[in-house]
């Protein structure tokens, strides 16, 4: 049987008036891709940034029900503790305007690690990990921001991936991105998925069909259906995931 990473029940946000996400009761597998797709507006992005409090810090947002993470509730957790565990990377390539080996050993240093042999190991695992160390291993001293959209979004994995989190949240992490870069991404999620579990946000279905083992389906804010990707697109049990995959919502 497949490990649970989150349990998630009766989970409520709210925007002010704006009840973004109904009731969502789920279980998402440990070391596997679930894909969150659904039109535009109906919170995918709202449910991936609960996962790891990132919202947070909006005045308006408010939430009820329940998130653990392997057992632990992470509505009430300290959110730097969280997000330890919880690393997260946005659609915009979003390196820090330092050196390639600064981006990667930033997290850890916050969390205390200051031996420079560590850090060292830290930055060529990470960058492996991340597929990107052969590109980049004679120039860890050269600043982010001069290298390339995709390589800069694998450093932001590669930054993400340095504190050894348990999962990878990725919000739409390709958009950006020329169809080669996309390319590598998708083979690098595939290549993490064996030690991560990944949740991927994504406004493209082929991507979410190509890279995932389960499928969420979100439609204004209802988890209409969730399943093994192979089972919802033969099969789905909702008329509306079967209008969505048939391309008639945007
Ligand atoms: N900070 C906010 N304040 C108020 N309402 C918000 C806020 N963020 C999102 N919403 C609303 O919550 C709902 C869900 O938004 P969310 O961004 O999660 O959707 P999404 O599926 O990720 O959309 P998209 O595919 O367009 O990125 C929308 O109606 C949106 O307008």
């Amino acid at each position: 049987m497949e490990d649970t990473i989150f349990a998630i029940d009766k989970l409520n946000v709210f925007y002010g008036e704006k009840h973004a996400l109904k009731d969502v009761t789920c279980k998402i597998s440990r070391r596997k891709v679930t894909a969150v797709v659904g039109p535009s507006g109906c919170g995918k992005s709202t449910f991936l940034r609960t996962l790891n409090r990132m919202n947070d810090l909006i005045a308006s947002y408010r939430h009820t029900g329940s998130i653990k993470l392997l057992g632990k509730e992470t509505l009430t957790m300290d959110p730097v503790t969280l997000r330890k565990q919880v690393g997260m990377v946005f659609q915009k390539p979003n390196p820090f305007p330092k050196s390639i080996q600064d981006n990667v050993t930033y997290g850890p240093r916050v969390h205390g690690v200051k031996n420079r042999q560590r850090l060292k190991e830290i930055t060529e695992r990470s960058l492996k990990q991340a597929a990107l160390w052969d590109e980049v291993k004679d120039e860890l001293k050269k600043n982010a921001l001069n290298l390339s959209g995709g390589q800069q979004q694998r450093l932001c994995i590669a930054r993400a991936l340095s504190v050894e989190p348990e999962v990878l949240l990725l919000d739409e992490p390709t958009s950006a991105l020329d169809p080669i870069a996309t390319q590598k991404i998708e083979k690098l999620i595939e290549e993490l998925s064996e030690r991560y579990t990944i949740i991927i946000v994504t406004h493209n279905l082929q991507q979410a069909l190509r890279i995932s083992d389960y499928l969420m389906f979100f439609y204004v804010g209802e988890l209409v259906e969730f399943d093994a990707t192979e089972k919802i697109t033969t099969n789905p049990s909702d008329p509306r995931t079967s209008d969505y995959l048939r391309g008639i919502f945007s």
